[in-house]
Formats: structure tokens, C-alpha cells, sequence
């Protein structure tokens, strides 16, 4: 990544093109500046779910068509952009306007005209805040021994993919897989050694998925779950048999395995139909993937079910 993409990124919003160069002039060299003339462009900038939010809105209050206050409280009330700093830099200075903007939901106040070096710093700390609370909730949704995301991390990608899906009337697909005799494997060679296998066959399995909206998480102890967005059904059998053929590969010895002499997993598929009732189809999708893999256990293990 260049530096410029690793700048957090601010959204001045002012109808005045005069504040907006003041402010974006103040703030160019460290931060990337994006910038919206009204209320609407702003909100518009921001929901639009192609680009990443910005870190930080410098909010003008008074502007023609939707003003400040009614800005910060559209995206307070949607989850997606709840989270998002908000500062109001405005004319409007008197304590109860001040009272009424943090009541709103924002984290800090200046009003104008402003001095650079103060609103430099109020922004600095914001700042500096939100790059330690992404990197937590980074840390937060991976699995600490795998380094990938971790089964919270699903849920929320699963929502929001199902939900995308169903929109665009695109399948759906998961694989539940979990390791063969995996027991056996840590009575016999030790946890640490489990935990290293654990992490070779996550590693194993990520390189063997293809497309960039694939994702892989852990989901349990030696469970992995795999989401496909857009992959009907037999695409996602085509990819579970590339999972378990990477994992094969990986030529892991298991003495004590009913299966052979190497570490394996068995699998499980399930598509979403969109053009069943949507709903049910969701909740039981992951269960039909379980019920697969239980299928390919009983079946004889390594193998897809
Ligand atoms: N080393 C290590 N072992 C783990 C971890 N999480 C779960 N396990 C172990 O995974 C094993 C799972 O065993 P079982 O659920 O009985 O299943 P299995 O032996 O894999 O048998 P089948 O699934 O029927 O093939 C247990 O021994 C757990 O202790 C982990 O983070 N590290």
C-alpha cells in the first residue's frame, strides 16, 4: 500500500468553496481530503457502499437544503455509518448550538472563523483515536492462532453477503469443512503440534480459494467455513473438492487416521436459492451445510458431502 492509501481519510462538507480550500489546504499532507459543496452530496458520498467511509466529517452546519445537524443525524441512525467521527466546524457559536451538535452525536465542536493550529490538533486526536479503534476491531474479528477472520467476523459477512445477494439475485454458497480424526491428531502429537497443523491446513485452504470476494474463517475448534458469494451449487462442490485436495496435499502425517496416512477434511456444501423464500433460506443454510458434512463423515471422511 502507498502512503497515500494508508492516510486515514477526512470529508469537508461546506457549501462555501472558500472553508473548503481553508480546511482541505490545513489538512492535505496527512490526511487524504475528500470533499462535498451540500448536505446531500455528503450523504450520498458516504453511503455509497463502493467506497470505504471516510475516518472523519469536518460538518458545516448552515447550508442550503439538508443542513448539518439533519446530516449528522442521518448517518447516526443507520448502523453502517454510525460509527463514523463527526466534528462541526461552524459560524454557529453560542453554548446551546454547541450543546445541541455533541447531543447529535458528534465528538467535538469548533467554531468559525477557527484557529489552524487548534482545529489541527482537535483533529489529530480524532484521529489518532480512530487508528487505534480499527486496529482493535481488526484484531477483534481474527482468529489469534490462524490470522484469518474469525466466526464473528462470518456472522457479519454472511448477513451482509446474504443480504447482497438476495438484492442482486445472486447464489450464495457456504462449505462447512472440518478436520478428520482431529482428536486422534493432538492425543498423539501433542497440542502444539495440533495447533501447527491447524494453522497449515487455514493456510492451505486460503491459498486454494480463487475469487477476491471468497472468504475463509475459522468457525470452531477445527471447523473452517468457506462463503462464496455468487457460486451456485455446483461451483461450490467444485471448489469444496479444490479445498480438500489442497489439504490432502499438504501431505500432514496422521498415524491415526481411519482414512489414510495423512491429515484430511470432509465437507460440506449449501447454496442459497434466491428464488426460494429468502428468508428461510438463510437461517437453514448453514445448518443444510452441517448436514452435509455429517454425510460426508458417515460416508467415509475426505470427501465432499
Ligand atoms: N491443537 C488444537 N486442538 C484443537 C483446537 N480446537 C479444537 N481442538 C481439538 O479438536 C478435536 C476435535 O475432535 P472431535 O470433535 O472429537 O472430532 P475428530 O476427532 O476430528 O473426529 P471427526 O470430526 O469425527 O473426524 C478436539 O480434540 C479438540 O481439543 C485448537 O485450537 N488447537
Amino acid at each position: 500500500m502507498s502512503d497515500e492509501e494508508q492516510k486515514q481519510t477526512i470529508l469537508v462538507v461546506d457549501d462555501e468553496p472558500a472553508n473548503i480550500q481553508a480546511l482541505g489546504n490545513l489538512l492535505k499532507d496527512e490526511y487524504r481530503i475528500r470533499i462535498a459543496n451540500s448536505g446531500e452530496k455528503a450523504l450520498a458520498m458516504v453511503q455509497d457502499g463502493d467506497q470505504p467511509p471516510p475516518d472523519l466529517i469536518l460538518l458545516d452546519i448552515q447550508m442550503p437544503g439538508i443542513d448539518g445537524y439533519e446530516v449528522c443525524r442521518r448517518l447516526k441512525a443507520q448502523p453502517e455509518t454510525s460509527g463514523i467521527a463527526i466534528i462541526f466546524v461552524t459560524a454557529r457559536d453560542s453554548a446551546s448550538d454547541e450543546e445541541y451538535g455533541l447531543n447529535l452525536g458528534a465528538v467535538d465542536y469548533i467554531a468559525k472563523p477557527f484557529n489552524q493550529a487548534i482545529v489541527r490538533a482537535r483533529v489529530n486526536t480524532h484521529m489518532s483515536l480512530k487508528r487505534k479503534t480499527d486496529l482493535l476491531e481488526r484484531y477483534a474479528l481474527l482468529d489469534g492462532l490462524t490470522g484469518i477472520p474469525n466466526r464473528r467476523h462470518f456472522d457479519n459477512l454472511f448477513e451482509k453477503e446474504a443480504r447482497r445477494c438476495l438484492r442482486e439475485g445472486q447464489p450464495l454458497s457456504v462449505i462447512m469443512m472440518d478436520i478428520d480424526h482431529f482428536k486422534g491428531f493432538n492425543d498423539h502429537y501433542g497440542h502444539g503440534a495440533g495447533d501447527q497443523c491447524l494453522q497449515r491446513v487455514a493456510d492451505a485452504l486460503n491459498g486454494a480459494m480463487a475469487r477476491p470476494g471468497d472468504a475463509l474463517c475459522r468457525y470452531g475448534g477445527e471447523e473452517f467455513v468457506a462463503l462464496l458469494p455468487g457460486t451456485d451449487a455446483e461451483g461450490a462442490r467444485e471448489v469444496a473438492e479444490h479445498l480438500r485436495q489442497a489439504v490432502e496435499g499438504l501431505a500432514i502425517t496422521h498415524k491415526y487416521s481411519s482414512v489414510g496416512p495423512v491429515v484430511t477434511v470432509s465437507l460440506g456444501t449449501a447454496t442459497l436459492d434466491t428464488n426460494r423464500d429468502p428468508e428461510a433460506d438463510r437461517k437453514s443454510l448453514l445448518k443444510s451445510a452441517d448436514e452435509a458434512l455429517y454425510s460426508a463423515k458417515e460416508a467415509g471422511r475426505n470427501r465432499v458431502g
